[in-house]
C-alpha cells in the first residue's frame, strides 16, 4: 500500500485529528489559518482552536488576483500562473504560522484548503442553462501539500455542485454540528464580502437548518472607496458617517431580482459591484452624488438587505438570538443600521459562542475535511436544500 494512502487511513482512525483549515475570502485581505484539534465526526464532532494567525497578502499579490477576480474577460496566462502561485504562496504562509507557533508539519494531520475564489456562476447569476452551476478557486492543493509536505484536501466547492448545489454555502454543515442550540434559534450572520448566514431552528424544532447568502457585505462599499479614493475600506465608516442616505438611489439598490429570490440562494461581487451601483445612480438620477452620500446610502443598503433577509425568517418564531461575525462586525454605522431595522431581535459578536469570529470560516473548513476523512457524508443531510456529500479532493504529499 502507498504509505501515504496508510497514513491517511490510520488519521481517519484516530480519536482526534489536527487539521489547518485555510480561508481566503473575497475581501483580498490576506490568508486565514486555523489549527484545529477535532475530535470526533458528525454530531459527535468537537473543535477547539489551537491557533490562528491572519497573514495579509502583499499588494502586488492583490492586484494580481483584481486583475482576474469576478471578471468575464481576463487574461488566461494570468490564471493558470495564479492557481500555481496562489498555491505555493499558501504552502509558504503555513510553513512560516508553524515555525512561528513552534509546531513541526509531521504534528498536523492534515490541511483543509478553501482556495481563492475567482468567479462564482450559479444559472441563476449567468442565466445560461446549457451550463450547470459552476464556481471556481484556484490555490492548487498538490502545491500545498508539496510545499508543507502534509497531506491537503481542497476545492470542496466542486462535489457540491456535482452534487445539484451553488457551491455554496457550505458554513453550514458545520454551524449545524456545533453551534445548534437546545433553547433558541439562531442567525449565525457573517459578514465578509458578502453577507450571508446559517439558520439554526433550536432542538426539536420542526425546521431544518440552511445557510444562504443574502447579498452585499462589505463588497460594494470596498469597491467603492478603492475606486475613489485608492483605499482598501471605510474604515470604521468615516466617509458614510458624514454622508446622507439617498432614499431614490437607496430604493434603487434595491429593486433587483436576486434580493427577492427565495432562500437559500448564492451570489458574488460578479453581481455586487460597481457597474450595479452605477445602474442604480442611472436610473435614480442620483449620478453626481458625493461620494460620502454614497458610501451613507450603500452602508445602508448593505444593512437592509441583511435585515431583510432576517426578518423574513425571524418574523414567525420567538426566542430568536442573531450572532454576528466577518468584518462588517467592525463597521459602526453598519451594525448600528442592522439594529436599528431588527429592534426586537438579539443581536451579538459571535464571540459569546466561543470561537474567534475571525477564524470562524477557516475552522469550518477543517471540519468539512475531517468529516470526509473521518466521517460519513450521511450525517450531513439534515441540512435543507443542499447536497449530503463529503467535499475536497486529496493530494498526497510525496
Ligand atoms: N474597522 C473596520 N471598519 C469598517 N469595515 C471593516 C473594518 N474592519 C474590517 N472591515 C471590513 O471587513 C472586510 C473583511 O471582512 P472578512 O475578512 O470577513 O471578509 P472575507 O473573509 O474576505 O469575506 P468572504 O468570506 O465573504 O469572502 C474588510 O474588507 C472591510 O470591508
Ligand atoms: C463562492 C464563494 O466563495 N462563496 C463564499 C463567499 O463568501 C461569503 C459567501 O460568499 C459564501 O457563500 C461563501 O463562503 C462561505 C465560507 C460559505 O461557503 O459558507
Amino acid at each position: 500500500m502507498n504509505p501515504q494512502i496508510e497514513k491517511l487511513y490510520r488519521i481517519a482512525q484516530q480519536k482526534e485529528r489536527r487539521i489547518i483549515g485555510l480561508m481566503s475570502g473575497t475581501s483580498l485581505d490576506g490568508l486565514d489559518i486555523a489549527l484545529c484539534r477535532i475530535g470526533n465526526s458528525g454530531q459527535e464532532t468537537t473543535l477547539f482552536l489551537e491557533n490562528f494567525i491572519s497573514i495579509p497578502y502583499e499588494d502586488t499579490f492583490r492586484q494580481y488576483i483584481r486583475e482576474i477576480f469576478a471578471k468575464r474577460q481576463i487574461d488566461q496566462q494570468m490564471l493558470c500562473g495564479l492557481h500555481t502561485y496562489i498555491g505555493k504562496t499558501h504552502g509558504t504562509f503555513i510553513n512560516r504560522a508553524l515555525k512561528q507557533w513552534n509546531i513541526s508539519p509531521p504534528d498536523v494531520d492534515l490541511i483543509a484548503s478553501h482556495g481563492q475564489t475567482v468567479f462564482h456562476a450559479p444559472q441563476r447569476l449567468t442565466e445560461q442553462t446549457n451550463f450547470p452551476n459552476s464556481t471556481l478557486q484556484i490555490g492548487d492543493g498538490d502545491h500545498i501539500a508539496q510545499t508543507t509536505g502534509i497531506i491537503t484536501l481542497s476545492d470542496f466547492r466542486q462535489k457540491h455542485v456535482a452534487a445539484g448545489g451553488e457551491g455554496a454555502p457550505l458554513a453550514a454543515y458545520g454551524d449545524y454540528l456545533l453551534f445548534t442550540s437546545e433553547t433558541e434559534n439562531r442567525f449565525l450572520l457573517n459578514i465578509g464580502g458578502i453577507s450571508n448566514f446559517t439558520f439554526l431552528p433550536r432542538q426539536g424544532s420542526s425546521l431544518k437548518a440552511y445557510a444562504t447568502d443574502l447579498g452585499p457585505g462589505n463588497t460594494m462599499m470596498n469597491q467603492f472607496v478603492f475606486e475613489q479614493f485608492g483605499l482598501e475600506m471605510d474604515e470604521n465608516a468615516l466617509f458614510a458617517k458624514n454622508g446622507t442616505i439617498d432614499v431614490a438611489l437607496l430604493e434603487a439598490l434595491l429593486r433587483n431580482p436576486f434580493l427577492d429570490a427565495d432562500f437559500p440562494k448564492t451570489t458574488g461581487p460578479e453581481l455586487f459591484n460597481l457597474a450595479y451601483l452605477k445602474n442604480a445612480q442611472s436610473v435614480s438620477n442620483t449620478s453626481s452624488l458625493a461620494p460620502e452620500d454614497i458610501l451613507a446610502t450603500l452602508n445602508k443598503f448593505t444593512a437592509q438587505v441583511i435585515a431583510d433577509g432576517i426578518r423574513r425568517v425571524s418574523k414567525d418564531l420567538q426566542h430568536v438570538h442573531i450572532y454576528v461575525s466577518g468584518g462588517g462586525v467592525h463597521n459602526p454605522l453598519l451594525m448600528k443600521n442592522i439594529r436599528k431595522a431588527l429592534p426586537s431581535l438579539l443581536v451579538s459578536s459571535f464571540t459569546s459562542l466561543g470561537l474567534n469570529p475571525d477564524a470562524k470560516e477557516a475552522c469550518l473548513f477543517a471540519l468539512l475535511a475531517n468529516e470526509t476523512i473521518a466521517g460519513s457524508a450521511s450525517t450531513l443531510w439534515q441540512i435543507r436544500d443542499s447536497p449530503a456529500v463529503s467535499m475536497g479532493k486529496i493530494s498526497l504529499p510525496y
